[in-house]
C-alpha cells in the first residue's frame, strides 16, 4: 500500500463541524480540507451558513466536531497563536473610533508584538505593504471613520493582511467595492495563494467567484453540496437547484464567465 504524503498537506482540516445558533443547526457536520495555495470561494444562497462557518473557523463561535490547523486542534491554540495563523475580515465594516487609517491597519500586528514594545521595522513594513496592496496608503493619516464604504472595507482587509497569516478568511470582501478594486482584490487573493497561503472568501458575485477562485465550495442549508473547480461547481443544474436562477456560461481568456440571467422557471 502506498503511504506517500499528499502533495499539499492541509492548512485547515474540518471534520464533522457543526454550529447551532439560537438552538437551530446552521452548519451541519461539515468536512473540508483547505491546502496552502488554494483560493477557495465559499458560495451559496443567503442563510446557507457561509458567515457562520467562517466565524467558527476564526474561533468566534463554538463548534462541534473537529477543526485543526496544520494538524493542531484549533481549540488548543491561544487567541494570539490563532491570530498569527488565521486572519478574518468580517462582513460588517463598522469602524467605531476615528483613529488614523495607519493606526487601524497597525492593529493587525498586535499578535506579533510583545507587551508594550514599539513597532519593529518588520511591523512597519507589513503595515505599509498591506496599505499599499489595498490602495489605502494615501489615506494613512485620515480618520478611518472619514472614508467611503468601499474605502473602509479596503482598510479592514489591509488590517487583516498586516497580520501576515498563513490562512486568510474574508466574509464577502468584494461587496461594496468598485469593479477595479474587486478585480484587484481577486488578483491579490490569487497572489496570496501563489505565495503559499490559503484564502477562503465568501462571495455572492458568481462571476468573480467563477473567474478568480481556484476552487469553489457551494453551501446550502449548512452542508456542502458541491466542491471543486469553478466550472464543475457553477453548473446550470447547481444554479437552478441551489440558487433558483438560470445563467449564461462562457469562457474568456481561458477562464469561466458566469452571469445569472433570470429566476428559474420564468419565461
Ligand atoms: N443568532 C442567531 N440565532 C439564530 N439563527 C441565526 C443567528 N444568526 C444567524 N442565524 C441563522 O443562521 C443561518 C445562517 O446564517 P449565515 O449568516 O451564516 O448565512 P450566510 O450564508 O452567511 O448568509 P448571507 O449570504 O445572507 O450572508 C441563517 O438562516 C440565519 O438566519
Amino acid at each position: 500500500m502506498s503511504t506517500s504524503a499528499p502533495l499539499s498537506p492541509a492548512l485547515l482540516s474540518l471534520a464533522g463541524l457543526s454550529v447551532s445558533l439560537g438552538g437551530a443547526p446552521v452548519v451541519r457536520g461539515l468536512s473540508l480540507d483547505v491546502a496552502a495555495g488554494e483560493f477557495v470561494g465559499l458560495i451559496g444562497p443567503n442563510g446557507a451558513g457561509k458567515s457562520t462557518l467562517l466565524r467558527a473557523i476564526a474561533g468566534l463561535l463554538p463548534a462541534g466536531g473537529t477543526a485543526s490547523f496544520r494538524g493542531r486542534a484549533l481549540a488548543a491554540l491561544s487567541a494570539s497563536q490563532r491570530a498569527r495563523e488565521i486572519a478574518y475580515v468580517p462582513q460588517e465594516h463598522e469602524i467605531a473610533w476615528p483613529v488614523p487609517v495607519e493606526t487601524l491597519v497597525g492593529l493587525g500586528r498586535t499578535p506579533h508584538r510583545s507587551g508594550f514594545a514599539g513597532f519593529s521595522a518588520r511591523d512597519r513594513q507589513a503595515v505599509l505593504s498591506a496599505m499599499e496592496r489595498m490602495d489605502v496608503a494615501r489615506f494613512a493619516d485620515r480618520p478611518a471613520t472619514a472614508l467611503s464604504g468601499g474605502e473602509k472595507a479596503r482598510v479592514l482587509i489591509a488590517r487583516a493582511l498586516a497580520q501576515e497569516t498563513p490562512l486568510f478568511l474574508a466574509d464577502e470582501p468584494a461587496a461594496g467595492l468598485d469593479p477595479a478594486h474587486q478585480i484587484a482584490l481577486m488578483r491579490l487573493f490569487r497572489d496570496l495563494a501563489g505565495e503559499g497561503r490559503g484564502v477562503i472568501a465568501s462571495m455572492h458575485d458568481l462571476g468573480l467567484a467563477g473567474r478568480w477562485c481556484t476552487r469553489l465550495v457551494l453551501l446550502s442549508a449548512g452542508r456542502i453540496v458541491a466542491d471543486g473547480l469553478p466550472a464543475a461547481v457553477l453548473t446550470p443544474e447547481n444554479l437552478r437547484s441551489i440558487y433558483g436562477v438560470t445563467g449564461f456560461f462562457a469562457e474568456a481568456e481561458g477562464r469561466l464567465v458566469v452571469q445569472p440571467l433570470d429566476l428559474a422557471g420564468r419565461r
